[in-house]
Order: structure tokens, then sequence, then C-alpha cells
């Protein structure tokens, strides 16, 4: 089953080929309004990064300058997405159908995908699926209806295809890739293959279809295991007024446990997981519940640097400085602390909820009551 979809782009502006499964083209339009955007930081300009040899891997992908957390590095268009699996489709097939879409992308495209690496030669892959195979980011979401590896698209890129793997130097949103540590000039830029909560051995048996064995820190240090599967079993307390009802003191286990897990994530350089913003924001919550501006502005720095999570970076700009107007103006602003000083929990809870609908009414957003 083949959907091509060429974007509406102004005459002779680049495009890119794409197969999808029915109703992506649909989720894609709703998901990126004014799909294809114009795209910002695009590397024709001034790019911040080169191609050139990372010994024992092939090419890679370096920074050509000092890069900050946070930065959007660049945006590349693919040269072709295409759904990860087809109903029905075999390797033979599934090589056909990527003919179909080579055959479209242009002579400079078409180039340029056959000569990107295949390291899958001997498992009876094509070229065409080789390439797509090795070099392919995941781009989830176009089939929210269909689940795991079924619902994948797969986008293969010019540049951000010679990213190679390691522990994780940046994070790809798709088409753009951002840096989750600062780098300095010359640094290799990495990004996860893989997941990367698993073991070392867990990790290299997902790699194998890469052909290649990991050599980066946390594969060489025997103690790394050990710090992921702690993080893996512990969860973070989440960031909501229910735990307004736990025992006094318990914020500071809270607290605790947020920053070991923050620890543990730049310790095992796994900053791209989601769990870091988790507990980023929780810990930053409780900061916020006990009246500490001092210590909520260090975490909310630390929120500010990741830029592929889509939150609302203003909103996290103006706590920054501790000394902002905006965390007296917090709706659980030392919310914590009233407790235990009079007012019942239930009452702090509820002024608390007064608080956060004064200020959306003020935003002009309607809030229903429904007690
Ligand atoms: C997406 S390509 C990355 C760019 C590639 N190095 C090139 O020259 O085009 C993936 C392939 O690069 C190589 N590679 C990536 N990361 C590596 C690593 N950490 N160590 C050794 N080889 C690696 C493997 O051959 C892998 O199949």
């Amino acid at each position: 089953m083949r959907v091509p979809f060429v974007s509406d782009s102004a005459p002779g502006e680049p495009t890119t080929e794409c197969i999808f499964h029915p109703g992506s083209k649909e989720v894609l339009m709703q998901e990126l309004p004014g799909f294809p955007q114009p795209m910002v930081n695009s590397l024709e300009r001034n790019s911040p990064v080169r191609v050139g040899e990372a010994p024992g891997k092939g090419l890679g992908v370096f920074a050509s300058r000092v890069i900050e957390a946070g930065e959007l590095i660049f945006s590349e268009r693919p040269l072709l997405v295409a759904a990860q699996w087809l109903p029905t489709s075999s390797l033979d097939q599934f090589e056909d159908i990527l003919a179909v879409g080579v055959k479209q992308i242009g002579d400079e495209d078409k180039a340029a995908y056959m000569a990107l690496m295949n390291s899958h030669l001997e498992d009876g892959s094509g070229p065409l699926t080789g390439i797509f195979r090795t070099n392919g980011l995941g781009i989830k979401g176009l089939r929210p209806d269909l689940k795991g590896v079924t619902a994948m698209c797969t986008g293969v890129c010019d540049t951000i295809s010679r990213i190679n793997h390691r522990r994780s130097g940046m994070s790809p949103r798709f088409r753009s890739i951002f840096a989750v540590r600062d780098l300095a000039a010359d640094d290799e830029l990495t990004h996860q293959y893989i997941p990367i909560d698993g073991s070392t051995a867990e990790r290299n048996e997902l790699l194998k279809p890469y052909d290649f064995v990991c050599t980066c820190r946390a594969c060489k240090d025997p103690e790394s295991d050990a710090r992921r599967a702690d993080l893996k079993q512990s969860n973070s307390k989440p960031a909501s007024p229910s735990w307004l009802s736990d025992p006094p003191g318990s914020e500071a286990l809270i607290f605790e446990e947020c920053r070991r897990q923050v620890e543990i994530i730049e310790r095992e350089g796994m900053e791209s997981m989601s769990r870091y913003w988790d507990v980023l924001s929780a810990g930053m919550a409780v900061c916020v519940v006990m009246s500490d501006a001092q210590s909520a502005s260090e975490w909310a720095r630390k929120l500010m640097t990741i830029g592929w999570v889509d939150m609302n970076q203003e909103v996290m700009e103006l706590f920054v400085d501790a000394q902002s107007p905006e965390y007296q103006a917090h709706p659980m602003w030392g919310a914590r602390l009233k407790i235990g000083t009079g007012k019942s929990e239930e009452d702090v809870l509820k002024d608390v909820m007064k608080d956060m609908v004064a200020q959306f009414e003020a935003l002009g957003v309607h809030c229903y009551s429904f007690d």
C-alpha cells in the first residue's frame, strides 16, 4: 500500500518523497500546521556542523563551533520518508516500494541517498532497503491509532543520517537536531540509535543490525548497568498538587529522589530521556511549594535546555531569574508551608485551585467547576 505525498511547496523548492500508511498525511498536516513551513536554522546557512572522518566508524558529524545545551543545531529536510512496516511487505516488496520513491526524488537527492552507508549487505535486504535500515531515524505519531513499530515512519537524511551512535549528545525531533549538552568545537555529535535505558548487553544486542559493537564510556564502565537498572526501577514522584496531602517532610524525600535521578541521568549521558524532563519538573515543583526561588531557578535553567520537549519555553524562561515576580504569582508558591499553620490541607488545595482558576480567567480561559 503506497501513499506518495509530495508537499505543495513553492515551485523549484526541494520536496521530500513520503511513502505513508493511509491517514498519516492527514495527521502530519494536523500536527505541523503549515507543513512544510520554511525551515529555520537549515544547513545551507552558516552551518554549525561539518561531516568528516570518525575513526573506526566511517564518517561522522562534528561541531564546527561551540554549541550550547538546548540549542537547535540544525534542521534538515529528509531525502525520503517511508512507513517502516507496510502491510504484507517482505524485504523484496519493500525494495520495490522504495524504488518507486527513490525514482521520484531527483538526481541530487538520489545521489545523496545512494552514497549513504549500508550495513545490511548480507541479510537479504536490497540495496535501497539496506541504506534505509542503516540510516533511518524514527518518526513517531503519524498513525496514533497503530501501536509500536507498526506505527513508525522512518526518515533518511543527507547529514542527520551521518551521525554516529553513542550515549546521547543530541536529540532528534522530526527534522531537527537539538544539543542536550554543551559541545566544544570539533566534538562529535552523536545520538542514540536504540533505547538507552537497558544494560550494556541489551543495548549491544539491539545494535546488532548496525553491525558494530559500541565502545562508549557507558559500555566500558562496569558500574553503568547498576545505575541504569536503578533508574529504570525508581519512579519519579508526580509534581501535582495531589501530594499536598502527603505527611510533612515528604517534600524533602521527593526532592532528594529527583536530585538523585538527575545525577544518574547526567552521569550516564541520558539527558534526552523524557524522564529527565519529568524529574526536573518535579524537583522544581518541590522548590516552588517550599518558596525556594533560588533552587527553583537552577532547575528552571536546566529545563530550558530541553528544547526538543514541546513545553512552553517562554514560560520557563520567566523562572530562570530567582528574583522574578512570577514566583510570588505562582499558584503553588509556598503551598506546602501553609499546611500545619492553621489551614487544613483541604483549604490549602482549595486556595491553590482558586488562584489557578483566577490566573486562567485572567488569560481569557474560562474554567468550569465540577464540585
Ligand atoms: C547511520 S550510519 C552513521 C554514519 C556512518 N558512520 C557513515 O559513514 O555514513 C550508521 C553506521 O555507522 C557506523 N557506526 C555508527 N556508530 C558507530 C559507533 N559508535 N562505532 C562504530 N561504528 C558506528 C555503523 O557501521 C552503523 O551501521
